[in-house]
């Protein structure tokens, strides 16, 4: 649903000079149905711990958002989830199985994918050859083909682009495809590192109306790192990391717009 009831200011930690004019209102979920749950995590690189005991939820079928300065532990929270970075204590439960410190394989296998920032695609292959690899478990070419059709429904730019070489779209093209991409294997939870990194205002709306619509969709569930707040406008849950530790957590993050406590934890 749509309603044009108040600004987005962007990025905090980026300048506070974008204006977006309309916000949606996320659907109310049961609060006890997660994909993700995160209990107590501490993570690391060799014997530094980064993450400080995080705890956190992302709803069934829910869009949830990490803000946090530069170096909080976003990236390192994200990759520990998927056995990239070391746990070294806590719990992770995807779908109602404990999968902590598993590996990256595994993650995939469940349903996990990661879009790192800036899409990370083959840059010497074409969109559709990056698409294809996208599907590689999905053994029936009509399904594959169906698959690539609907990517398009979403991104008809990506659709213009298909026999364009990877390495030679925009930023904005390149976000599409590294998400027409993940969603390739129909995954259950997408972790998208700054989606809107470097994206100018219509194309970060192009991105942030599909996210919303594979959300709805395919029932996906979303953990979205952003430091742009507009994310919060189609997020069901939002956490704000401070220091390798959540300063806040909330059940409605449209408020956090107004609410002075998310610039406290970016300059407090
Ligand atoms: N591979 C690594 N080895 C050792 N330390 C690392 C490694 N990756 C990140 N760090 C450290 O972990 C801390 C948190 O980094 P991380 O990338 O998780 O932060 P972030 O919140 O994602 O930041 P940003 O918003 O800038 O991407 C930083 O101090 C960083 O130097």
């Amino acid at each position: 649903m749509f309603a044009a009831t108040q600004t987005c200011s962007g990025s905090i930690s980026r300048g506070r000079t974008m204006t977006i004019t309309y916000c949606r209102r996320p659907q109310p979920l049961p609060k006890e149905q997660f994909m993700l749950e995160v209990r107590d995590l501490r993570a690391g690189y060799g014997k530094r711990e980064i993450v400080h005991g995080v705890s956190m939820t992302v709803p069934t079928n829910g869009i949830a958002t990490l803000l946090g300065h530069n170096g909080a532990g976003k990236s390192t929270l994200l990759g520990a989830l998927i056995g990239k970075v070391n746990v070294m204590s806590g719990s992770v439960t995807f779908d109602g199985e404990d999968i902590t410190s598993t590996s990256i394989a595994d993650a995939v296998r469940r349903g996990i994918v990661l879009v790192p920032e800036k899409g990370r695609l083959f840059r010497n292959f074409t969109v559709e050859r990056n698409l294809l690899l996208g599907g590689y478990t999905v053994k029936n070419p009509a399904e594959l083909r169906r698959r690539i059709d609907e990517a398009v429904q979403v991104f008809p730019r990506v659709g213009e682009r298909m026999k364009q070489l990877a390495g030679t779209l925009s930023g904005g093209e390149r976000q599409m495809v590294a998400i027409a991409r993940a969603m390739m294997l129909r995954p259950k939870l997408v972790l998208l590192e700054e989606p809107f990194l470097g994206l100018a205002p219509q194309v970060m709306q192009i991105v942030m109306d599909a996210i919303e619509l594979l959300n709805k969709r395919y029932q996906t569930a979303f953990l979205v790192v952003e430091h742009n707040v507009c994310i919060l406008n189609i997020s069901s849950k939002a956490y704000v990391m401070k220091l390798g530790e959540f300063a806040i957590s909330e059940d409605n993050p449209r408020s956090l717009l107004n609410d002075e406590r998310l610039e406290q934890a970016y300059v407090g």
